[in-house]
């Protein structure tokens, strides 16, 4: 793989104990107990931006900003904007005109490809910025070059399922963070859908802690990386 110029790339994502992070109706579960949602709140006031593909949003409905009033603070006394850019990888742009992400509480870009319908794009660049990049699905690595062009240092990448898949398939992923919740979900997506990896892509354990009713994982991605 062509090496470009990127960030540096994060998964967060929650997990049952059995690795699902939703259930069969892909409606969003709280599996993060509340250490854990104070850590993810922290760790989205220390990126650039934060990433999601349509599906999240569809089921979801997430504003992916920072909720501590004192992380925004801080980030503003750094000379940053009170929140992270949000990111939405929405190949034909169904992002809801109502969507939380296109509330105006932060930056929102919508990263589209050429299936997107031009009168959806249009009433999409009224609430938010928008990058075209690939033919059916978005052009994952033209879009963190885009990013890193724009100043993107740190992304953080919050699902789903086959976003993640997407990223760690195309060598765009330097280290994943799961916080696994004590229960089991039985059917629902994973932490990565998709077409088996083969051979599976190597991790390597950084570091493995209890956290609240919990356990969170941080693993660095050993694959060739771009
Ligand atoms: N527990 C957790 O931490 C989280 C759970 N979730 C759950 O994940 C589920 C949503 O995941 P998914 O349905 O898999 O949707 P997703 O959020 O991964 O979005 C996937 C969609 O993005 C679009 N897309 C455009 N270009 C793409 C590309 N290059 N690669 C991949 N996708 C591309 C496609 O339309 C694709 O279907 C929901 O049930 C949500 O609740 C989501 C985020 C975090
Ligand atoms: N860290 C974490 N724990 C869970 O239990 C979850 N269900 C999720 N989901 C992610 O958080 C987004 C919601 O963001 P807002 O609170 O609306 O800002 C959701 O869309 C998933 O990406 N995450």
């Amino acid at each position: 793989m062509n090496s470009i110029m990127r960030p540096h790339v994060f998964i967060n994502v929650a997990a049952s104990a059995d690795g699902r992070i939703s259930d069969e109706s892909r409606r969003q579960i709280r599996i993060s107990c509340e250490e854990d949602m104070q850590r993810v709140d922290r760790l989205r006031a220390e990126s650039d931006a934060i990433v999601v593909g349509i599906g999240t949003v569809l089921s979801d409905d997430p504003r992916l900003t920072v909720k501590s009033q004192a992380l925004r603070e801080e980030r503003v006394k750094n000379g940053r904007t009170p929140n992270p850019l949000r990111v939405v990888v929405d190949s034909r742009a169904r992002t809801p005109l109502n969507a939380r992400v296109l509330d105006g509480e932060a930056e929102t870009l919508v990263a589209v490809s050429d299936l997107a319908d031009e009168e959806r794009v249009a009433a999409l660049r009224e609430k938010a910025s928008v990058f075209v990049a690939g033919q059916e699905k978005v052009d994952l690595r033209a879009l963190m070059e885009y990013l890193y062009s724009i100043g993107v240092r740190r992304v953080m990448v919050e699902g789903g399922a086959r976003l993640n898949h997407s990223l760690i398939a195309e060598g765009l992923v330097d280290e994943i963070m799961v916080y696994y919740g004590g229960m089991i979900i039985g059917n629902g997506p994973c932490i990565a859908d998709g077409p088996s990896f083969k051979p599976p892509v190597p991790l390597e354990l950084v570091r493995v802690s209890r956290l609240g009713s919990g356990v969170l994982a941080v693993w660095k991605v050993l694959a060739d990386k771009s």
